[in-house]
């Protein structure tokens, strides 16, 4: 495999250990990122449902607040209604008592009915009276009406009545002389217990609150009863006072100024009167359920997370060790490759000359015979042998005659100018040049090319006559030979011949190959 598409290969291998990296870590923040968002879902969801479920009980006790207080309203006009048939006369109105007890009665709302004249002093009362009650010129409700002309219905902060020491919420009205000129006032008292019994059966939770709120924000009852919350300004609270200022009804999140603990609160105004009904769910109770079942989802879908996270790396340690054992197989196969290269290489290389051997010639010649003789082609061959060469080894030993043969060899190397040229060593000082697609003439210029390019080298002979080495040669071609008998075996001997031809010749010389030329005769050395 070739260095680059190896590196490639390895690059895109390893990038697959990345990638499945890279998916496990997105497949975690995608759970995570389900769960976070289910999870919060989940919240808004029971947020809402709360605010439903605050907002109807809110609905349904100020439907609740406005038939009490409608009917007691009722029960002022009737009794004033009764008091005006007289023009306000005080002997009347001190007669009264029979009929307020008898109203109160009927009305299980009411602590009491009182009927108070100009000056405070009670006229007339349900129940039975009390020297503590006898003037209420000091209350707020009575000089409220002293202060204020209109006849409409008057709902004052809650406190403890002084006629039956109960928690009441008072209602009066103003009563007027035939003139307009003030003549006391018409009291009725609501228990707060009234309220606090109904508010009671509404189970919204252990730290939750329902509060009867007067306008502005005057507490006039709270569920669970505390005497301390009574008659506190929950609008001292910028964000309440802008909440119940707002529309009718309405929702929101408050850190309540009562007790200091977030909660939802959901109100709604009764209709006609100046009171608001407030539902107040602790946010920690709203959310309870919610809370465990994130805890548990949490627990479970971070085991799960885990568990992906522990195989998905072991998983990937997997894969990084396979990738790795790839990557070591693909280097040895690679390795193996190039040493079978260079096996293949030196099993057709000449040790010595690093030209191709015998064996490879045979092989190329054979091929190339065929094919010439296939297609017509022209093929012609170079037999070529150093001119006493025994004498150089003598005289130079056998390791400079080696070093002689390395030189001849880088001549032939260099004249192998077409792809199909092929240099060989033929045996011992012999070497042969296989030229393809080149006829007999075209082989005498390479030969004597061959010839001229090692006595350049003049390399110091004393026993070649010309004084340097030099190199004789036989030159053959396919074209030479007669059609029938042509073979590679004969193509070798007339090249061997014409060499022949050359060392009779006088050596340093180039022979074409002649029509029945004579078999070779040993040439003498000398
Ligand atoms: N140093 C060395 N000598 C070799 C090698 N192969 C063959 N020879 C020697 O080459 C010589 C060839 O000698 P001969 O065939 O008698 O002929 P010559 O001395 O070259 O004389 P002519 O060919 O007639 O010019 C022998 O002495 C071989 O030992 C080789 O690889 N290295």
């Amino acid at each position: 495999m070739r260095p680059i598409l190896a590196k490639a290969g390895r690059v895109a291998r390893h990038s697959v250990a990345r990638r499945a990296r890279l998916f496990v870590i997105l497949i975690c923040i995608a759970i995570a990122a389900g769960h976070t968002w289910q999870s919060l879902s989940a919240r808004l969801a029971q947020v809402e449902n709360t605010r439903i479920y605050s907002g109807n009980i809110a609905k349904a006790l100020a439907r609740h607040a406005y038939d009490v207080f409608q009917a007691t309203h009722g029960s002022l006009i009737n009794i004033s209604d009764r008091i005006y048939e007289t023009g306000v006369d005080p002997a009347h109105t001190r007669g009264m008592s029979p009929l307020l007890r008898q109203l109160s009665k009927e009305m299980p709302q009411l602590d009491g009915l009182y009927i108070y004249d100009a000056a405070g002093n009670r006229m007339a009362s349900s129940s039975t009276p009390r020297p503590a009650d006898a003037n209420n010129a000091d209350r707020a409700y009575f000089i409220y009406h002293r202060d204020h002309e209109d006849g409409e219905p008057h709902i004052s902060a809650s406190l403890v009545s002084r006629s039956t020491g109960s928690w009441i919420i008072p209602m009066s009205r103003r009563l007027n002389h035939p003139d307009g000129s003030f003549a006391g006032v018409l009291l009725a008292t609501l228990r707060v217990d009234h309220f606090n019994a109904l508010y009671q059966t509404v189970d919204i939770g252990k730290n939750s609150s329902i509060l009867l709120v007067l306008r502005p924000g005057t507490v006039l009852t709270r569920q669970p009863f505390e005497a301390g919350y009574i008659g506190r300004d929950i609008t001292a609270d910028a964000s309440i006072r802008q909440l119940l200022g707002g529309p009718a009804s309405g929702h929101a999140e408050i850190l309540s100024p009562l007790d200091d603990t977030y909660r939802y609160l959901s109100y709604q105004s009764v209709q006609a009167f100046p009171l608001v009904v407030t539902v107040t769910i602790a946010r920690d109770e709203a959310l309870a359920d919610w809370r465990q079942q994130t805890i548990v989802y949490g627990a479970a879908v971070s085991l799960l997370l885990l568990i992906i996270a522990m195989f998905g790396w072991r998983l990937i340690g997997q894969i990084e060790l396979r990738l790795a054992a790839e990557d070591r197989a693909l280097q040895a196969m690679g390795e193996l490759r190039q040493a079978n290269k260079q096996l293949e290489l030196l099993a057709h290389q000449d040790g010595l000359t690093t030209l191709a051997n015998r064996r490879h010639l045979d092989m190329v010649l054979d091929a190339e015979f065929r094919r010439a003789t296939r297609s017509g082609a022209a093929l012609s061959l170079v037999m070529i042998d150093v001119d006493f060469f025994k004498q150089y080894n003598d005289l130079y030993g056998h390791q400079a005659g080696d070093e002689c043969l390395r030189r001849i060899a880088l001549v032939l190397k260099e004249r192998q100018r077409r792809p199909g040229d092929l240099a060989a060593r033929y045996g011992g000082e012999e070497m042969v040049m296989l030229l393809p697609e080149t006829d007999a003439e075209g082989a005498m210029v390479v030969a004597e090319k061959i010839r001229a390019g090692i006595q350049a080298l003049d390399l110091g002979h004393r026993g070649n006559p010309v004084g340097v080495v030099t190199v004789s040669a036989g030159v053959c071609a396919l074209d030479l030979l007669e059609g029938a008998s042509r073979s590679v075996e004969e193509l070798l001997g007339r090249a061997d011949a014409a060499l022949y031809e050359a060392k009779r010749g006088g050596r340093n010389q180039v022979r074409m190959a002649q029509a029945g030329m004579p078999a070779p005769a040993p040439v003498s050395a000398d």
